[in-house]
Order: structure tokens, then C-alpha cells, then sequence
């Protein structure tokens, strides 16, 4: 596996305020990596030092092995980059501002057109050319800002809230693109709603306060054998104790309990064994990934167990 990117204590200030701090950041082929934090987390400067487009104030970028600082044109070649506000223009059609992109990218004239048919067809917009970018709904508006992000092919694709303000069924849209495209290329995209991140990214970075608080493989860190229980009434939480199915029982408040499945039992063989021992069942799910432990206490949204 080839590393995209490299970010090696990577620090912002604003004046005094540290907006980032000593961040280390890898991303490989195929990866799609998401940045995950509250408003204000520091995820846009992040992506903004790693597009190249604001200077650190310490640490630094490298991309494919060559560092964004001492090299930007060559590093920046590689780079893809929507940012949180797409710089459309509206009084364009979709071809000129293309073709204006291709231009600025340094796309070589004879190539333009193949170019610009190809990044239309990878976003859906095949037969949007003559529209006037003004008119374009917001997802569309948000398939052309990943059009010219990806318009000179780049390797690395560094993607600010992408589906920001889009309805269920767009966001549904852009998610499928983003991982089409990760096929082609490494993808960094921002967000700071979970399931978002869930839906879309295989590895998840969690900013808070420009600080990263976790860094993790969230399909990998779901431990099938833990279980959270509610029951109707505390008095029975003794019974729990007794079954078969289960190897650890930690109380919580309120007849929650957090159980640990034995190797070789189900949820299934639990709920069976609950309900032959006449407990009186409110609850029973999966205990909640490290990933949205980590997510719930830093946003405050934790209930109280
Ligand atoms: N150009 C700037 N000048 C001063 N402060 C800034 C600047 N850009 C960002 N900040 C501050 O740095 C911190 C991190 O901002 P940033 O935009 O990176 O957060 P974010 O996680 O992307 O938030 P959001 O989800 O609201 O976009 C915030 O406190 C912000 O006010």
C-alpha cells in the first residue's frame, strides 16, 4: 500500500488561538479517511494545510513522498480539493467553468476536452454542460465542485463537508460518487455528523479543540460480544448473574446493565435465555463502538450510563 499523504505534527495558530495542535495524519490508496469533530473542531484548517492553501505554523504536509512547503506546485499537482464554500461561479455554464478550472490547473489545451467529459461523467453531469451553474440545484452545484476537484485526476482528494446541506436523497447520491471515486484515489473528507463518517469512511479521525482524539477503523473496533440491557425492574438484575450466555455483568444506573457475551454465544441465545428466566426485558442492543463513545462524550450528547 503507497502513503498519499503524511502529516507530521502539523500545528495552526490564529493570532493565540491554537486551532490545531500536533497533528499525525496518514492516508493510503483506496482509503477513505473521515475527520469527524463539532463545529470549530479544527477540521477545515486541517484540510486547508493539507490542500496547501494555508502555510502551517509548525509540522508538515507530504504528498506521494513530496513536501507540500518546498515543493507546492509539484505536491499540489496531486491534490483535489473542495473546499467548505465551492468557488462556483454562477453567471457560468457548467463547460466554462470546467474548462476555466482545466485552465487553471494547467491542463494542456488539446487535452481539455477529454478532461472535462471525463470529470463530468464521473460526477453524473453528463448532460449539465450548457447549464448555467446559477440554476443547478445543491447537490448538482456540489457534483460540479468535486468536478473540478477532480479534474486533473488527482491521487489525494481533500473534500470539506460534502454533503452539507443536501437532502437524503442527494446525500445519498454523493455518497456512492465518494466511493466510486476512492477507487482512483486517496479521499479526506470533513464532517461532524457520525453517521455520516460511519456511512462513507473506513478509517475515522475524531478533532476536538484541534486535537485528535481518536484514530481508529470503526468496523474493526465493534466488539461483537458486548451488549448493553435495560430491564422494567432493578430487583431482577440478580438473575442476570445466572445465564449461561453471558461471562461478565457490569451494572449502570437506572437497571442498565453492560454484558459480555461468552465465546460461542449469541444475542439471540441472551434474548431466549432473558425471557425463559422471566425478566422483564425494556432493552437489549449492541454496545456502542469505542468510535461513538469517544464521539457522544466529546459532543455532550452521552446519556447518562
Ligand atoms: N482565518 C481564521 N482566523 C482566525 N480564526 C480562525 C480562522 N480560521 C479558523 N479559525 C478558528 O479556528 C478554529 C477551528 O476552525 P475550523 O474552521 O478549522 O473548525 P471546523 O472544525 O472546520 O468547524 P466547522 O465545522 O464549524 O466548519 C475555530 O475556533 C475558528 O474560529
Amino acid at each position: 500500500m503507497e502513503t498519499l499523504v503524511r502529516a507530521t505534527a502539523l500545528s495552526r495558530r490564529f493570532g493565540r488561538h491554537q486551532a490545531l495542535s500536533e497533528v499525525e495524519l496518514t492516508l493510503d490508496t483506496g482509503q477513505v479517511l473521515g475527520l469527524l469533530g463539532p463545529n470549530g473542531a479544527g477540521k477545515s484548517t486541517c484540510l486547508r494545510l493539507l490542500a496547501g492553501v494555508l502555510a502551517p505554523s509548525s509540522g508538515r504536509v507530504e504528498i506521494l513522498g513530496t513536501d507540500l512547503a518546498r515543493q507546492p506546485r509539484l505536491a499540489k499537482r496531486r491534490i483535489g480539493y473542495l473546499p467548505e464554500r465551492p468557488p462556483l461561479h454562477p453567471e457560468l455554464r457548467v463547460d466554462e467553468y470546467l474548462r476555466f478550472c482545466a485552465r487553471l490547473r494547467g491542463i494542456p489545451r488539446e487535452r481539455i476536452n477529454a478532461s472535462l467529459d471525463a470529470a463530468k461523467h464521473r460526477c453524473g453531469l453528463d448532460r449539465a454542460g450548457r447549464q448555467l451553474v446559477g440554476t443547478l440545484s445543491k447537490g448538482y452545484q456540489q457534483r460540479l465542485g468535486i468536478a473540478q476537484a477532480i479534474i486533473h485526476r488527482p491521487r489525494v482528494l481533500i473534500l470539506d463537508e460534502p454533503t452539507e446541506g443536501l437532502d437524503p436523497y442527494q446525500i445519498r447520491a454523493l455518497r456512492a460518487l465518494i466511493r466510486d471515486l476512492a477507487h482512483e484515489c486517496g479521499i479526506i473528507l470533513s464532517s461532524h455528523i457520525l453517521p455520516e463518517v460511519q456511512a462513507v469512511c473506513d478509517r475515522v479521525m475524531i478533532l476536538h479543540q484541534g486535537r485528535v482524539r481518536y484514530d481508529g477503523y470503526p468496523a474493526a473496533d465493534h466488539n461483537p460480544h458486548l451488549w448493553r440491557i435495560r430491564l422494567g425492574d432493578p430487583e431482577q438484575g440478580e438473575r442476570l448473574h445466572a445465564l449461561d450466555s453471558l461471562d461478565q455483568v457490569s451494572p449502570l444506573a437506572e437497571a442498565r446493565y453492560r454484558v459480555v457475551l461468552k465465546d460461542g454465544a449469541s444475542a439471540a441465545d441472551l434474548a431466549r435465555e432473558l425471557v425463559a428466566a422471566g425478566v422483564d426485558l425494556h432493552e437489549l442492543h449492541a454496545e456502542r463502538s469505542d468510535l461513538e463513545r469517544v464521539f457522544f462524550d466529546l459532543t455532550g450528547a452521552e446519556e447518562s450510563t
